[in-house]
């Protein structure tokens, strides 16, 4: 399980940007940009939760935080009843995190990228090879194992992100915007690859802007519009604060509804 209380992060702006200030932006302030100014959520076991929010509303800053990447200036996140924000070590270990832009090794191939991946989180031996070829077989991957990052396909570069996350079989899995850019067969990889992580028992956080997704694999939704988490439930409770079944539509009415307060 995972939760996350009262996360905060603000960035300071240049004094050039200051000058030059045009944003009406209200977390723009005091010199600084307040990226992320209230944000609460949780996730239990064998749960999916999709993180929902219009562009710039501070979703990839949140995830960053969770993969320890950005550290909070206020806020904590509990996994398996460890604050990680005080212990990064733990998160770092529990935690798998597919960033937008997790660079890999371009001149190392997709196989060699996962492996040095496993070995840096203490895997060698039989334990790594098949813990590594199950991942292979699930995410499809044989066709190109041998072949160098920097010559993959967008979708065979996802597919070794993914596998090198969660290489380390994490208790959370974080992933941010997986689908994104990906062809239809890549895409349904990914989303049946986040199913069997839910019936392994893994909770998974993903963000996402495709509502289909939402309704195809959440079980929960958080909401942040300008930094705040404005809806943090289940689907059924989604669907009945937004009033309205079609997702898109509850999403819309959720946000007018946090924007109008
Ligand atoms: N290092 C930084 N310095 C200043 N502002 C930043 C920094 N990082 C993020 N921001 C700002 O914080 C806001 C939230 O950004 P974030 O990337 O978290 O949004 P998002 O919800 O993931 O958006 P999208 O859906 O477009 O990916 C944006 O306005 C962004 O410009």
């Amino acid at each position: 399980m995972i939760q996350v209380e009262g996360l905060k992060k603000r960035f300071k702006l240049s004094k050039e940007h200051n000058k030059n200030k045009t944003s009406s932006d209200p977390r723009e302030r005091d010199g600084y940009f307040h990226s992320v100014e209230s944000v609460s959520f949780q996730c239990q076991q064998a749960e999916v939760l999709g993180l929902l929010g219009p562009n710039g509303a501070g979703k990839t800053t949140t995830l960053r935080m969770l993969s320890t990447a950005l550290t909070p200036d206020s806020g904590a996140i509990f996994v398996g009843g460890q604050d990680i924000v005080k212990k990064p070590l733990h998160g770092r270990r529990s935690i798998g995190f597919l960033s937008g832009t997790t660079g890999l090794y371009g001149r190392l191939s997709a196989q060699e990228n996962v492996e040095y991946f496993a070995r840096l989180h203490g895997l060698k031996g039989k334990p790594l090879k098949a813990r590594c070829e199950l991942l292979y077989e699930t995410l499809d991957m044989t066709s190109f194992l041998d072949k160098r990052a920097e010559s993959l396909s967008t979708g065979m570069k996802q597919k070794t992100n993914i596998a090198r996350a969660v290489v380390h079989e994490p208790q959370v899995v974080i992933l941010d915007e997986p689908t994104t850019g990906l062809d239809i067969m890549t895409k349904q990889t990914v989303l049946t690859f986040i199913r069997q992580l839910k019936e392994q028992g893994t909770p998974v956080i993903f963000s996402t802007h495709h509502l289909d997704e939402v309704d195809m694999l959440c079980d929960r939704v958080c909401v942040i519009d300008k930094g705040v988490s404005c809806f943090d439930g289940d689907l059924a409770t989604f669907r009945e604060q937004g009033n309205s079944r079609e997702l898109n539509q509850a999403f819309l009415n959720i946000v007018r509804e946090a924007q109008d307060v």
